[in-house]
């Protein structure tokens, strides 16, 4: 039987300067802008400017989109939208590998993130286990591969601004077809589950002499 270590960071530890500290400025940009709304007394038009210019700034100093695709998967990914420390778009969730198999991890959401008032967007939660219930796959003892079918149960809100714990575990595997589940915990109490089937599939890395697309 394999022994794990206990609980081993999975999700890239983001550092806090180069791009992982400017990528946590844009988020908090983004939450920002949410935040101050439409009726904002802040000179939106500025702002605007100002963000442009930063959007310039970045696009002349960035490679090929497919010498950048390369890079990304050179290493161990550092990118994904639920994870990454290098993508604005990432809560960012915090990964841990448990001695069982399973992953666990936990994430407070805000505004970006709102579906009914208050809530969690359901697609968020849904994104949220897709990439936990992958994570499982690759750190527990069996196979992992691409998510081709996700249940999802929404069982209450999901409440945003509150510590929410994200569980998931591969429950199976039969030959190419790999069956995981987990769910999203606020209070201790199951706000959301998911039932996944994965098939044991991986689309190629891409390498710098084959284009990289
Ligand atoms: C962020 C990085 C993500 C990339 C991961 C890669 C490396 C990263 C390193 C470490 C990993 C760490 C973390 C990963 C975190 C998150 C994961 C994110 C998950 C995703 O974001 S992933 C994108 C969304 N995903 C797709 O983009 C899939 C598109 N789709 C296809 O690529 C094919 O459609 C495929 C492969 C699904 C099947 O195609 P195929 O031809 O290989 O399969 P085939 O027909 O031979 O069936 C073989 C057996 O699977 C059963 N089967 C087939 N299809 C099924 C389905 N849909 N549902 C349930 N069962 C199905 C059959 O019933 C048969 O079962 P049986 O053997 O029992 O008869």
């Amino acid at each position: 039987m394999t022994t794990y270590a206990e609980n081993v960071p999975l999700s890239p530890v983001p550092n806090d300067d180069g791009i992982d500290a400017a990528v946590a400025a844009a988020r908090r940009v983004v939450n920002a802008l949410l935040h101050a709304g439409a009726d904002s007394a802040a000179p939106m038009s500025d702002i605007a400017r100002d963000l442009d210019r930063i959007a310039d700034q970045l696009e002349e100093h960035a490679p090929e989109r497919r010498e950048r695709f390369v890079g990304m998967w050179a290493g161990r990914p550092r990118h994904d939208p639920v994870t990454g420390p290098e993508n604005a778009l990432a809560p960012p969730l915090h990964l841990h590998g448990l001695p069982d198999g399973s992953v666990t991890g936990t994430v407070t959401l805000g505004l970006p993130y709102q579906g009914p008032p208050g809530c969690v967007h359901g697609g968020i939660s849904a994104l949220l286990l897709d990439h936990a219930l992958g994570v499982a796959n690759s750190w527990g003892p069996g196979p992992d591969g691409m998510t081709g079918t996700l249940s999802v149960r929404y069982h209450r809100t999901t409440p945003l601004f509150e510590e929410l714990t994200i569980r998931a575990r591969q429950e199976s595997s039969e030959g190419r077809r790999i069956r995981t589940t987990g769910e999203i915990l606020a209070h201790g109490e199951v706000c959301v589950s998911a039932d996944g089937i994965f098939v044991a599939k991986h689309v190629a890395r891409p390498v710098a002499d084959e284009g990289g697309r």
